[in-house]
């Protein structure tokens, strides 16, 4: 064999090999392979990894996160601070809230939809965190209380509660705003919350009804133990929010670890904002702290009548006492 021909056997060796090794099908196989594996890792990542996760600051990665049912509720008052609660729990590594109102119990199309489409509404949270989803109108309809029973009688419960005569201002003010969006002629709050015939506060007026804390709380109460509902004073969070967020996370059995520090006051909005991961002040949107309007004293004295007995049945019933039937407290503050 000349050298050429040596070369030659080489050569049709080698493209024998290559050929055994390179056909398109096996080329075809290796590439599936290599994305199905890829896949897989991906897969293995984002849905078992804390590696992936973004609230998964405790170097605990190999964990299951999965959307939960709630753990805890927040029911309401509508205009107490609700949405501000949720926002400060929401930095809390052990709790993970859903990001609109669910409205799973007070809108009967929503409850038809059964247990299985409320989960799918909640964040995916880790086998130890909270969940939690605040719907403000479940504390005042009627059927809430039995329906929260029959899912969870375990749950927590959060009401947040605010001097009723601001709370009544602001639910009117929020309907004002929902109005004026649909192109309806807004009133003067006086002229809405005073019976045009007898000069006295229309107790049927929704905005003023929805403050009747006392007849709503004694509907809770017939399914769920006092101690199964911890009470927010929402003036409170609204001044100083830190206590009250301490004391939340008592009542939820998490470790504190929302510091005073990541609470921070912003002279622009006129309420605290928080810190998030994201953000060095997460204030709440616009819709969150309106300048109320002016009302007339006598209205307001009038409102304060209207709410002075129901303030004392709810302090009866939930064992708290609040400023707003403390005149000297209440004038102290010019409510
Ligand atoms: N940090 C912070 N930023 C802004 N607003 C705050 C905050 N803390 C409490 N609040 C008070 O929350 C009131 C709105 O209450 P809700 O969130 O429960 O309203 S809603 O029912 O969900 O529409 C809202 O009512 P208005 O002041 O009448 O707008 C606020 O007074």
């Amino acid at each position: 064999m000349n050298y050429q021909d040596v070369k030659y056997t080489q050569l049709s060796n080698k493209t024998e090999v290559c050929s055994r090794c390179c056909t398109p099908r096996k080329l075809f196989t290796y590439f599936f392979i290599l994305i199905v594996t890829l896949i897989g890792l991906l897969v293995t990542c984002y849905s078992h990894s804390g590696i992936c996760n973004k609230y998964d600051n405790r170097k605990v990665h190999i964990r299951l996160t999965k959307r939960r049912l709630p753990h805890c509720i927040i029911i309401g008052a509508r205009k107490a601070g609700t949405r501000a609660l949720l926002t400060y729990l929401k930095v809390h590594p052990d709790i993970q809230t859903a990001q609109y109102e669910v409205h799973f119990f007070d809108n009967q199309e929503n409850y038809d939809f059964g247990y299985g489409w409320y989960q799918k509404q909640m964040p995916y949270s880790f086998p130890d965190q909270l969940t939690i989803e605040k719907s403000p109108a479940y504390f005042t309809e009627s059927s809430v209380p039995g329906r929260v029973y029959s899912m969870n009688s375990t749950i927590k419960i959060l009401l947040i509660v605010r001097d009723p005569v601001q709370r009544t201002i602001s639910d009117q003010l929020q309907l004002n705003f929902k109005g004026l969006d649909m192109g309806l002629e807004v009133k003067p709050f006086e002229e809405l919350v005073l019976n045009p015939k007898t000069g006295n506060i229309d107790m049927n007026f929704k905005p003023v009804q929805r403050s009747y804390y006392d007849v709503y709380m004694k509907n809770w109460l017939k399914y769920f133990p006092l101690n199964q509902i911890h009470i927010v004073d929402g003036d409170q969070l609204i001044a100083d929010p830190y206590p009250e967020v301490y004391k939340v996370e008592s009542f939820l059995g998490v470790r504190h670890a929302i510091p005073q520090s990541d609470f921070v006051y912003n002279a622009t909005k006129g309420f605290y904002c928080v810190k998030t991961d994201t953000a060095y002040q997460k204030c709440l949107s616009g819709s969150k702290g309106r300048s109320h309007p002016h009302i007339q004293k006598e209205v307001i004295e009038k409102l304060k009548d209207v709410f002075w007995k129901h303030n004392e049945n709810f302090f009866e019933l939930v064992n708290q006492r609040f400023f707003w039937n403390n005149k000297t407290m209440a004038s102290k503050i010019g409510k």
